[in-house]
């Protein structure tokens, strides 16, 4: 890999993120095509159904692709999807060389997409800058690999670790900064799920709320044309209609209860989905299969310490974002997690990937350490 391959491929990943609040159930990709030392053009892909990155860069280079070479952070697709298959419009556009940061998961393509331009007398080069590509698209990866979504846990604590209040009162422990963060981490996300406890003890609604996510005009009209779709746990069918989660928009609703009230949700356009369960406990690994087959790459969990706890002790979490305000609740508040543990040797290894200030809070990235 030259420096000047990394440098371009930084650039096409740096478009890419751009789609990070629109692209999903698609992966964020960007490109740049280079001819003679010079970008002669560049895209992303915005929303699912537009047109893919090459597509744009393409576009934008016109006669000059002839010759040039392409900087794609995610191998160029080979089948007929929503769109046609952008190896296709390299090939014909003159494209001599394709440099791609990662193998596209999707078992559609897997290799066939850098197969077809080999085949085209194209030089192809495969793992520039992969772990950063990886990184972006974990939660698309996940679930062309494994069928399941990248699941998030958002966590929010005092100093000494309690969640909220004995009566439940939560809102606010943290302030704006970490608020903002929670919004671009809900815009992000295909899924925000939480539980009924947590709605019926502080009316949340769980949507993205532009004026909050602190972006740029462009991104936020885009993250607002493709919120994630909200999703209520709820076994028994405890959270009333008339709650704000139910006012703010169509929602699902998971449960185990019986399907005799299944019209009482679709006349105020929600769904209920039956996911057997036991003792009135939602199936989690079940109900996130069924997101994931409905095209979520990355489920945003904001629940209490019981379903958060459920979903840590089944191993289902990928990630935990700990926002830490400077505060204590005192001894008689929630804990974090529902986690029964007797012995150290039965506490979850964890690695800190990243922590950082946010306002007057600190977040923590946490993720499982698999290899211990
Ligand atoms: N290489 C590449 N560039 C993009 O900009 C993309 N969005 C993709 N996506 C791949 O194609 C599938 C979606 O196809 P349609 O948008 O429905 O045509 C997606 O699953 C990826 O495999 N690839
Ligand atoms: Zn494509």
């Amino acid at each position: 890999m030259s420096n000047s391959d990394h440098a371009y491929m930084a650039r096409a990943l740096e478009l890419a993120r751009k789609g990070l609040y629109s692209t999903h159930p698609n992966p964020r990709v960007g490109c740049v095509i280079v001819r003679d030392g010079k970008i002669v053009g560049d895209g992303w892909h915005a929303k699912a159904g537009e047109p893919h990155a090459e597509v744009h860069a393409l576009r934008q280079a016109g006669d000059k692709a002839r010759g040039a070479t392409a900087y794609v952070t995610l191998e160029p697709c080979s089948h007929h999807g929503r769109t046609p298959p952008c190896a296709d419009a390299l090939i014909a556009a003159g494209i001599t060389r394709v440099v791609a940061a990662m193998q596209d998961p999707n078992p559609e393509v897997a290799g066939r997409g850098l197969l077809r331009l080999m085949n085209a007398g194209i030089a192809v080069q495969g793992g520039v800058l992969e772990a950063e590509a990886r990184a972006l698209n974990a939660g698309f990866t996940k679930r062309m690999e494994t069928g399941l979504p990248l699941v998030r846990v958002k966590l929010a604590m005092s100093l000494d670790g309690r969640t909220a209040m004995a009566s439940g009162e939560s809102q606010w422990i943290t302030g704006p900064a970490a608020r903002a963060a929670v919004q671009r981490l809900r815009a992000r996300s295909s899924v925000v799920l939480s539980g009924a406890d947590t709605l019926l003890a502080d009316g949340a609604r769980l949507t993205v709320r532009p004026d909050e996510l602190g972006l740029g005009a462009e991104l936020t009209a885009l993250a607002q044309a493709r919120p994630p779709l909200r999703v209520l746990i709820d076994g028994r069918l405890r959270v009333p209609l008339s709650a704000p989660f139910f006012q703010a928009g169509p929602a699902l609703v998971a449960t185990c209860a019986a399907a005799t009230s299944r019209c009482r949700y679709q006349d105020d356009g929600h769904e209920l989905l039956a996911i057997p369960g036991s003792s009135g406990h939602v199936d989690l690994r079940k109900l996130l299969l069924e997101l994931a087959a409905r095209g979520a790459n990355e489920v945003l969990v904001e629940a209490g310490p019981k379903l958060a706890g459920a979903f840590s002790r089944l191993g289902l979490v990928d990630e935990y974002q700990l926002f830490v305000a400077p505060k204590f609740l005192g001894s008689s508040a929630r804990p974090l997690l529902d986690l029964p543990l007797a012995r150290m040797a039965e506490a979850p290894a964890l690695k800190i990937v990243d922590m950082r200030a946010v306002g007057d809070d600190w977040r923590i990235v946490a993720v499982p350490d698999r290899a211990s």
